[in-house]
C-alpha cells in the first residue's frame, strides 16, 4: 500500500507549478507536504487524485498508475470547505459513503462510531448548516473517510478548531494510521506536521527543497537552540563567541548559535561553576527550519556548519 511520485511535474503553459518531485509514502505512514501559499500543495493532490494530469513524471499507488484506478481508494479533505448545508448530518454521511459504493448496512455502524468518538452524537439529525464551524469541519473529516479508504489526503484538518476538537482529531488521525491507513497531510501550522509526521517533503515554488525524514532534516542543523535562564544581560549574551543571535522570552534566553559544539564553552561561560536553573540544548523546530529553507534565497539556505 506505496503512494510513489517520481518525476511529477505539472505546467500550465510555460509555469511550472510542480517541478519534478520524487516521494514515496509507505503504508500506514503520515507523510506532510509543506510549503507557503502557491507551492504547489494543490497542485499535487489534484494529480494524484487524478483531477489533472501530469505534465511529466507518473504517481503509482501499489505499483499502478492512479491514472487507471477507481478513486474509491482514496479520500481528500480539501482546503475549501464544503458539506451540503440543508443535509442533516447523518444522511450527509451516508450520501459520501454511497458515492464511493458502501451499503447503508456497512455505512451505519461507522456513522455511529464516528458520531459518537467525534462528540456529534446529538447533532445527527439537525442540518449541516447550523453546526458551529468546528463542527461543520469534523463532519467534513468524517466524510472523506467513511468509506474507509486506504489512502487519505488532509488538507488543513486543524485550521479553525479549538484546542479540544484539535486533540480529538489528531488521535483520529494516529487511529486511522495505526489502522494502516496512508495519510498525506498539509498545514501551514508547522507544530501540527511536526507532531504527527516522520517524513515530509518541503516544497518551494513547485521544486523540492527537501524530502524525507524531520528528524534527518533536524540533525542536519543540529542542536542550535540554547534556552537558557541566566541573569547575564542580552547584550553580554550576543557578544559571547558562537552566538549568532539572542532572544528574549517569558522564561529567559533563547540562544541561537552557529553549530553545537559551542554548548560546553557557553555553558563554561554561563554557568561559571555555579547553579544553573535551565541550559538546553535543542533542535531547531520545523518551523524555524522551515522559515530558514524556504526563506532562504531559491531556497539554497544550507545549515550553518
Ligand atoms: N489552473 C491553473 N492555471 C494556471 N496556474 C495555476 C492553476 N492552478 C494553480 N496554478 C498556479 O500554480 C501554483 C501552485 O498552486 P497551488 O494551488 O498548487 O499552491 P498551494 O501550495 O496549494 O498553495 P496554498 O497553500 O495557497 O493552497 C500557483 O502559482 C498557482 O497560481
Amino acid at each position: 500500500m506505496t503512494l510513489a511520485l517520481s518525476n511529477v511535474t505539472k505546467k500550465y503553459r510555460d509555469f511550472v507549478a510542480v517541478d519534478h518531485i520524487d516521494f514515496t509514502i509507505n503504508r500506514g505512514e503520515i507523510f506532510g507536504l509543506i510549503g507557503q501559499n502557491g507551492a504547489g500543495k494543490t497542485t499535487t493532490f489534484r494529480m494524484i487524485l487524478n483531477l489533472q494530469d501530469t505534465t511529466e513524471g507518473e504517481i503509482l499507488w501499489n505499483g499502478e498508475s492512479v491514472n487507471n484506478l477507481n478513486r474509491d481508494f482514496l479520500g481528500y479533505l480539501p482546503e475549501e470547505r464544503g458539506i451540503y448545508p440543508q443535509m442533516k448530518v447523518e444522511e450527509q454521511l451516508y450520501f459520501f459513503g454511497e458515492l464511493h459504493g458502501k451499503s447503508k448496512k456497512e455505512l451505519k455502524p461507522r456513522i455511529d462510531y464516528w458520531l459518537e468518538r467525534f462528540d456529534l452524537e446529538e447533532k445527527r439529525k439537525v442540518k449541516a448548516e447550523t453546526l458551529s464551524k468546528g463542527n461543520q469541519q469534523k463532519v467534513q473529516l468524517i466524510a472523506s473517510f467513511i468509506h474507509e479508504p486506504q489512502f487519505l489526503i488532509l488538507d488543513e484538518p486543524f485550521s479553525g478548531l479549538d484546542p479540544v476538537n484539535r486533540e480529538l482529531l489528531m488521535s483520529a488521525i494516529i487511529e486511522l494510521r495505526d489502522k494502516g491507513v496512508t495519510i498525506l497531510f498539509s498545514s501551514h501550522q508547522m507544530d501540527n506536521v511536526e507532531e504527527l509526521c516522520d517524513r515530509l517533503c518541503i516544497l518551494k515554488r513547485g521544486k523540492s527543497l527537501f524530502s524525507g525524514d524531520l528528524q534527518e532534516l533536524k540533525e542536519q542543523y543540529g542542536k542550535v537552540n540554547l534556552r537558557v535562564r541566566t541573569a547575564m544581560t542580552k547584550p553580554e549574551l550576543a557578544a559571547l563567541d558562537g552566538v549568532v543571535n539572542v532572544k528574549q522570552t517569558n522564561d529567559g534566553y533563547t540562544l541561537r548559535l552557529e553549530n553545537e559544539t559551542h554548548g560546553p564553552a557557553l555553558f563554561e561561560r554561563i554557568g561559571r561553576g555555579q547553579y544553573i536553573e535551565k541550559f538546553s540544548m535543542d533542535y531547531l523546530s520545523l518551523d524555524e527550519i522551515f522559515k530558514l529553507k524556504v526563506g532562504g534565497k531559491d531556497g539554497q539556505n544550507t545549515p550553518a556548519h
